[in-house]
């Protein structure tokens, strides 16, 4: 078992060929979105579940990335609020990446930038 699998028990692992089905082989049509180190897919799942793939940029000179990854899984992994995406699941394989469910109000960031400060208290 994986340190994953350990400690986010109720979280989906993908594989790869799921996610890239989803993604049209991360088509660049699908790109929604771009964090600081990850670029994110819009897809869709075979049971029509629409879903967002945050895919962690290859940068290997940079170590925290990986860790911020593993941190953003802990994190997210435990939010619920009806403004954020949840967080479906996780790849690890040919890089990292994290799976969302679609949102049309983007990520938790836009969502209170964009409905204003009494969002954060809602
Ligand atoms: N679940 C989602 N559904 C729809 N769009 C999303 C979702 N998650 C992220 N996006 C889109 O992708 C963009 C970038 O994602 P996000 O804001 O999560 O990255 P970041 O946290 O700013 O940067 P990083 O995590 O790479 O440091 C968002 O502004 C939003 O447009």
């Amino acid at each position: 078992m994986s340190k994953i699998e350990k400690h986010q028990p109720l979280l989906k692992c993908f594989s790869y060929e799921n996610i890239s089905n989803a993604t049209n082989e991360f088509h660049q049509d699908n790109l929604v979105g771009r964090g600081g180190y990850s670029e994110v897919y819009k897809g869709v799942l075979c049971d029509g579940e629409t879903i967002a793939v945050k895919r962690l940029a290859k940068d290997n000179n940079d170590p925290n990335k990986e860790k911020e990854f593993l941190m953003e899984l802990g994190v997210i992994g435990h939010v619920c609020h009806a403004n954020t995406a949840t967080l479906l699941g996780y790849c690890i394989e040919n890089g990292l990446y994290l799976i969302f469910n679609y949102s049309q109000n983007g990520n938790l960031s836009t969502a209170l930038h964009g409905y204003g400060e009494e969002a954060l208290y809602t």
